[in-house]
């Protein structure tokens, strides 16, 4: 048996699984947490990708090897290739003036036409134009850019700072794909090219960013050698990257990656989602977990000047229109935290109340909001009587909050030209039953929640085969629920409605005075 191995480096963890080439199925899997926060040291990713590995059984019998990733975050690394600061995730904020900045540099519909997509606080080029005001010099010792999943995939083959890896600081050998480097806003997806003025105009200067694989195109194979990782992660002062309740901060996770293992070239988490998923068209994938994503598989590429749908490039030569927010499942982590409950008995509650909630609306936008692009947002609700104010109509509105935002991209995508046949539901609160079913109240489509895995991590692994033997393989999916339709219109007409009343409702970008630039 062939075996090959896929890693989802997430927000919130790593997993990994190890599946049989030849049939796709499931032989061995394992997975680590990572930090909290929405800045996080790299060397906690690499520790917890470690910890999976060990925990899934190590790479000894594994021929091919791919990391997915959690797009957008920058790592920036010296000419020794040490890491100079914590990555800012795509969660991270804070670079939503520099955001602003850029899109009066350059124009929206510049951007929208270079790179596919106008730049909000989650995309990398900004963080870099953060950095460059906010820490100059920290900024002027920038040698090269990568993102997550470049900077593990180059750890695993080897290279990294002189005393911490076997082959060395060799920025040139960083690599990533056409789907995550679409997500940077240097990256033009209908070229293939930087946009070196772009990065320039961000960072201040140029520098060494990862070549761009095509799909299945080889990063390397793996060279004999010992990688080692602390659990720890100081430079943040965050609990350490740990197996899942385990403390393990102080401890060191040591993994033998032995010669000759095929690695892929990875991908943005999404896109990885959708090789596992083996989307087609007629296909609109909704992943929740910490982001709420939208998103399908195009022939074509997409731009759009208002700055909702992200164009990005997928993992398999095509396109991957996508909206994301930046409240999801952790909208439900919190309404359960409040409620003293788990998400079972969330989802029991929440069943429990009418659809529309009794007229209880909660807008979620707990750490500010992405799509709208409102940073500073925070989370409002609305409708609370005596009546509806009751334990049931907060679940079932946390719930509805949350699927509302996502039936909003859902449109954004429409207008781009997609046409949904079907919803794939997937991500951590998908397990959740009453999301299922009050998403089949939500969406006016069909929604299709496919068997409980890890579909970013499955993609990895199965561009890892397509990357061994040449040919893209065609795993199979099971489908395990298709909540009845039961579009209930009053959820979204009242959502729709407190949000437009609501003082933190958004400008429309085309009402935007954008400048020209210099
Ligand atoms: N049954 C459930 N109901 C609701 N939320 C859940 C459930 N199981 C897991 N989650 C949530 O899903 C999230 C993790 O999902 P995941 O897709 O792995 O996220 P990420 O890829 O961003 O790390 C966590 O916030 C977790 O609390
Ligand atoms: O920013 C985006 C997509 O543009 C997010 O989808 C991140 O890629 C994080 O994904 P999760 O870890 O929440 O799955």
């Amino acid at each position: 048996m062939t075996l090959v191995a896929g890693i989802d480096s997430s927000t919130q963890s790593c997993k990994v699984v190890v599946r049989d080439l030849a049939s796709g199925a499931l032989v061995r899997e394992g997975r680590a947490a990572h930090p909290e926060g929405t800045e996080v040291h790299p060397d906690a990713w690499w520790a917890a990708l470690l910890s999976a590995l060990t925990a899934a059984g190590g790479l000894d019998d594994v021929a091919a090897i791919s990391i997915a990733g959690q797009q957008h975050g920058m790592v920036v690394l010296d000419a020794d290739a040490r890491v100079i600061r914590p990555a800012l995730l795509w969660n991270d904020t804070r670079s939503a003036q520099a955001a602003r900045d850029l899109i009066d540099e350059f124009g929206a519909a510049d951007l929208a036409s270079r790179t596919g997509s106008v730049p909000v606080a989650s995309f990398t080029a900004t963080k870099l134009r953060w950095l460059r005001d906010a820490e100059p010099d920290a900024a002027a010792r920038v040698a090269a850019v990568a993102l997550p999943h470049d900077w593990l995939t180059w750890r695993l083959r080897g290279y990294g700072p002189a005393d911490e890896s076997e082959l060395g600081p060799v920025l040139e050998e960083l690599v990533t794909d056409r789907s995550d480097a679409s997500g940077t806003s240097y990256w033009n997806p209908r070229a293939g090219t930087y946009d070196r003025d772009i990065l320039v105009a961000a960072l201040g200067h140029d520098a060494v960013l990862p070549r761009v694989l095509g799909p299945a195109e080889p990063a390397g194979t793996t060279i004999a050698h010992t990688a080692t990782a602390a659990a720890t992660t100081a430079a943040t002062g965050r609990p350490a990257a740990a197996a899942e309740s385990t403390d393990v901060a102080g401890t060191t996770t040591t993994v033998t990656i032995p010669a000759g293992i095929v690695v892929g070239p990875g991908a943005g988490d999404n896109a990885g989602a959708a090789l596992g998923l083996g989307a087609t068209e007629g296909d609109v994938i909704v992943s929740i977990g910490t982001s709420g994503t939208v998103f399908a598989v195009t022939g074509a590429p997409s731009s759009d000047a208002t700055g909702t749908v992200a164009g990005f490039a997928d993992a398999s030569g095509a396109f991957l229109p996508l909206v994301a927010t930046l409240n999801a499942a952790r909208i439900l982590d919190s309404t359960a935290a409040l409620l003293g409950i788990d998400h079972d008995t969330l989802g029991t509650l929440a069943l429990a109340a009418e659809p529309g909630s009794h007229g209880l609306v909660l807008q979620p936008y707990f750490e500010g909001e992405r799509t709208p692009n409102l940073p500073d947002a925070t989370a409002t609700l609305f409708g609370m009587t005596m009546a509806s104010t009751t334990r049931e109509n907060l679940a079932r509105a946390s719930i509805e909050g949350l699927l509302c935002g996502l039936a909003d991209g859902l449109d954004a995508v429409r207008a781009v030209g997609v046409e949904p046949r079907r919803i794939l539901l997937i991500g951590g609160a998908a397990l959740n039953p009453a999301v299922q079913q009050i998403a089949a109240q939500v969406f006016d489509v069909a929604v299709t929640v496919p068997e409980p895995g890890e579909y970013v991590a499955n993609g990895a692994a199965l561009q890892a085969a397509w990357t061994l033997t040449g040919t893209r393989p065609s795993w199979p999916v099971s489908l395990v629920a298709s909540p009845a339709a039961d579009h209930r219109p009053i959820i979204r007409e009242q959502y729709a409605a407190r949000a437009a009343a609501a003082p933190t409702a958004p400008t429309p970008a085309a009402l935007t005075p954008i400048a020209s630039p210099a």
